[in-house]
């Protein structure tokens, strides 16, 4: 068998942040050694919370920095909403992380979806992709743009990013960057990261906590079954990490690790 995802589970959110940290950093140091810039794409949902968490704590030393201005933010996953709208994952990540950062910190660049364009999901996702497009331009020989860092979550029905389960957008092989008009959860018109593109990046975090996800998580882990999360799993082996709480993972039989780089 290949190399499996590393899930790692912690007593806590609080706990897990420490951990989310030091790995956040390690990919953002890769990346900064392979070309001066961190290439990071972020969900919504429970996400940016905890990533506030583990990125707004003051660091531990020289190695513990986030050197916010070499960061090139983008989304995983956006809903076709205005950027201030209480459904916009830029607005929740805004509120949660990119607010906190204090005035004298040099700021990441952040790439939002097109506001102007909300009326065409189509359109909405081309820009998109257009802009991961001119940012990926120095790898124009790839056909998929490679990022340093996926920040995912999971959905309690198995998604992750806007890739539902049993939806036809999981046999997307070409687009980058497609709209989906029939979201099962609210709400319904949004825009997604595809599958080829998740799975192509240099490494993928999966943050899940509380009780309940713990059903789902053992679906995923167990069975698979095809779930959105499963297939980036497969997709990603050993490249994956999960970053779990304790009530996430009850009752999951699956190897957890001790955290370590
Ligand atoms: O709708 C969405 O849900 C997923 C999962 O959210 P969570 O609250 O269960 O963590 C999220 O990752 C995605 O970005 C969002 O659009």
């Amino acid at each position: 068998m290949g190399k499996q995802a590393n899930l790692y589970a912690f007593p806590d959110a609080a706990s897990l942040a420490p951990a989310l940290r030091a790995y956040v950093i390690s990919c953002q140091d890769a990346g900064l050694q392979r070309h001066g810039v961190f290439k990071v794409a972020v969900s919504g949902g429970s996400l940016p919370k905890t990533l506030a968490q583990a990125l707004l704590a003051p660091p531990k030393g020289e190695g513990d920095q986030v050197k916010w201005d070499k960061w090139e933010i983008f989304f995983a996953d956006e809903r076709a909403v205005p950027l201030d709208h209480a459904d916009s994952n830029y607005a929740l990540l805004k509120a949660e992380l990119l607010d906190k950062l204090s005035t004298d910190t040099p700021q990441p660049t952040v790439h939002t979806i097109d506001p102007t364009q909300l009326g065409d999901t189509q359109e909405l996702a081309d820009q998109y992709e257009q802009v991961l497009v001119r940012s990926f331009a120095s790898r124009d020989s790839v056909k998929l743009p490679i990022f340093d860092l996926l920040l995912l979550g999971c959905g309690p029905d198995g998604h992750t990013c806007s890739l539902f389960p049993g939806h036809e957008l999981l046999r997307e092989t070409t687009a980058w960057v497609a709209p989906i008009e029939d979201s099962p959860k609210p709400p319904p018109k949004r825009i997604t990261l595809t599958l080829p593109v998740v799975n192509h990046a240099v490494r993928v975090a999966f943050v899940a906590t509380g009780g309940g996800k713990k059903e789902i998580m053992k679906e995923i882990f167990e069975q698979g079954n095809g779930l959105p999360c499963a297939l980036v799993n497969e997709g990603t082996g050993d490249r994956c990490s999960w970053f779990v709480d304790n009530p996430a993972v009850e009752g999951v039989s699956y190897p957890k690790r001790p955290f370590s780089l």
